[in-house]
């Protein structure tokens, strides 16, 4: 638990954020499903960052060893992929490098509430999860969820968001209509996006493997206040140019790709919510 007031994280912030990423185009290991792979490898090269979709056991020591930063991301989890989680995990640990988890559908089975509980106790740096998957992890009640969809609202998720977050370490990330921020004590958060952003398959899943592009150059709170406002204002700039969830992927490419202070500042607010008083 942080004990100490965070700053009050601004646009500028996210923007430099950005700037910083940009500059080192961080390699990001990502231990993916299906789905999300190669709308997570655009999205990652757009923003700026450097994709691999890595997994097999062989393999996972000697490349979390050279990456930046680390998905996890159970979506289409199956037994053959589990022991390559748990030590690239592990490795990440081992290494200092950051790693975030991303417990698509928790609460859908036990197999996968079970492994994606297990692993937010293995030392993620942050958890990003839509509000049903974050209270399931959390063991709140009414989680509810449909699959990999959420069926609570983002503001619903906040106390379980902050109790997961104190349980694990970890800051937790709650994305829906306003995405939400928090060490446990301390919150924040974002607005952007768009409504047509959940209609089109893996944009969580993206968002998860930006956010650890910014853990490559921030601190896990700060790397994802700031990923969440940048992605988010991609997405709602993106949301003007298409009538439909059907090229929102490219739009949102297009606009990762473009994004800065200004495009920030147009679609996207970061406001502290909650904080410490010390
Ligand atoms: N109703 C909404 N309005 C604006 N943005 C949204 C809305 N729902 C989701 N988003 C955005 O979509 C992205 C993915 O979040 P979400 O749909 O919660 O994740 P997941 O795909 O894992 O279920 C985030 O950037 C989030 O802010
Ligand atoms: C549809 C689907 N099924 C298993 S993983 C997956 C993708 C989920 O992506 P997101 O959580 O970003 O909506
Ligand atoms: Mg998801």
């Amino acid at each position: 638990m942080s004990s100490t007031l965070i700053r009050n994280l601004t646009i500028s912030d996210a923007a430099s954020a950005l700037d910083a990423m940009r500059a080192t185009r961080p390699l990001v290991q990502n231990i993916t499903n299906y789905v999300a792979m190669t709308i997570s490898a655009n999205v990652l090269l757009a923003v700026g960052a450097s994709p691999a979709m890595v997994h097999a056991v062989e393999e996972v020591d000697e490349f979390v060893a050279i990456s930046n930063a680390l998905v996890i991301n159970v979506g289409t989890l199956s037994p053959l992929w589990i022991e390559g989680m748990q030590r690239a995990a592990k490795q990440a640990v081992a290494l200092g490098k950051p790693w975030v988890l991303d417990p698509v559908g928790c609460g859908a089975t036990k197999f996968r509430t079970d492994f994606a509980v297990e692993m937010s106790r293995a030392g993620p740096a942050i958890i990003r999860g839509n509000a049903s998957e974050i209270m399931s992890l959390a063991g709140a009640a009414g989680a509810g969820g449909k699959g990999v969809d959420s069926t609570a609202s983002s503001d619903a998720a906040l106390k379980a968001g902050k109790a997961l977050a104190l349980a694990s370490g970890a800051i937790v990330a709650i994305t829906g209509e306003t995405d939400y921020v928090t060490d446990g004590t301390q919150v924040v958060a974002i607005t952007g996006g768009s409504a047509l952003m959940p209609l089109s398959t893996a944009l969580g899943c993206a968002l998860s493997a930006t956010v650890a592009a910014f853990a490559a150059v921030r601190p896990p709170f700060e790397a994802a206040v700031a990923a969440i406002a940048v992605y988010g204002a991609a997405g709602a700039a993106a949301a003007t140019r298409v009538t439909g969830p059907g090229h929102l992927p490219a739009e949102l490419c297009d606009a990762l790709h473009a994004v800065d202070a200004d495009m920030i500042a147009r679609y996207a607010t970061i406001r502290v919510v909650e904080e410490v008083n010390v």
